[in-house]
């Protein structure tokens, strides 16, 4: 266990969201967002941003036109027609808010500073080919991190027959 505190109970069903064009909200523009917004984009996601300021990662998506972006703070309401959310701001009082906002939605949202507060953790994630390594720990970032990292590098020391979409 890290520093992190305690985790869960039981642990996550992992599940592999089908996002394309789906609308997920993601409150909060910084380096959390910055890091997450990627693996939602590649997959297809309809993703809005409701910040009052972007870190500039996002920006660039923003003004690619790849995301949408709300220039203000979260406000009730925001979740409406999401099928997945999180809350990463700074701000543990607005994180609160709109985790309450989308379990009254029964949307799955990731909350940033207090996971067990939360209803879906976003695993480290890799991607082979066609296939997805995705590891959770039990609050661990850093040790699921580095597990995906052993994970991918066993699939390169693989013959070329045995790796995922190559046999
Ligand atoms: C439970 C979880 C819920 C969720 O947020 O989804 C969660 C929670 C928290 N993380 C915290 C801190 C950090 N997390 C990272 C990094 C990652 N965090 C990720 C996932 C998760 N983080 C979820 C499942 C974790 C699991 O497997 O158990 C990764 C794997 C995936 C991703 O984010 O894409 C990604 C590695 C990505 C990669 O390398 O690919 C870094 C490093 C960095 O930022 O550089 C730091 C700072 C350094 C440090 O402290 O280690 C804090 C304290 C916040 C505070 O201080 O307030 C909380 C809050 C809490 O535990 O309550
Ligand atoms: N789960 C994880 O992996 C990690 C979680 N954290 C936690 O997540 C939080 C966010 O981390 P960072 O992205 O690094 O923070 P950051 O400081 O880079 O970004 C915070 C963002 O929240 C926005 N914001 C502030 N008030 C808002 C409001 N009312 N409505 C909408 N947006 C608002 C800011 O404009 C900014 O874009 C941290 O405070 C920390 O508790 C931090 C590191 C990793």
């Amino acid at each position: 266990m890290s520093e992190h505190g305690p985790g869960l109970s039981h642990p996550p069903y992992v599940a592999g969201l089908i996002l394309a064009g789906r609308r997920v909200v993601v409150v909060g523009g910084g380096r959390v967002t910055a890091r997450r917004l990627p693996t939602l984009l590649d997959a297809g996601a309809a993703v809005t941003v409701v910040a009052p300021a972007l870190d500039a990662r996002i920006a660039e998506r923003v003004a690619a036109g790849e995301v949408a972006w709300l220039e203000r703070g979260y406000e009730s309401g925001d979740l409406a027609g999401a099928w997945y959310a999180m809350a990463a701001t700074d701000r543990p009082a607005v994180n609160a808010a709109i985790a309450e906002e989308a379990s009254l939605r029964q949307i799955f949202c990731v909350r940033a500073d207090d996971a067990p507060l939360g209803t879906a953790w976003t695993p480290a994630t890799g991607r082979w080919g066609e296939t997805t390594v995705a590891v959770l720990s039990n609050r661990d970032p850093r040790h699921s991190a580095l597990t995906r990292d052993r994970l991918m590098g066993a699939m390169s020391q693989l013959e070329p027959e045995h790796r995922p979409d190559e046999g």
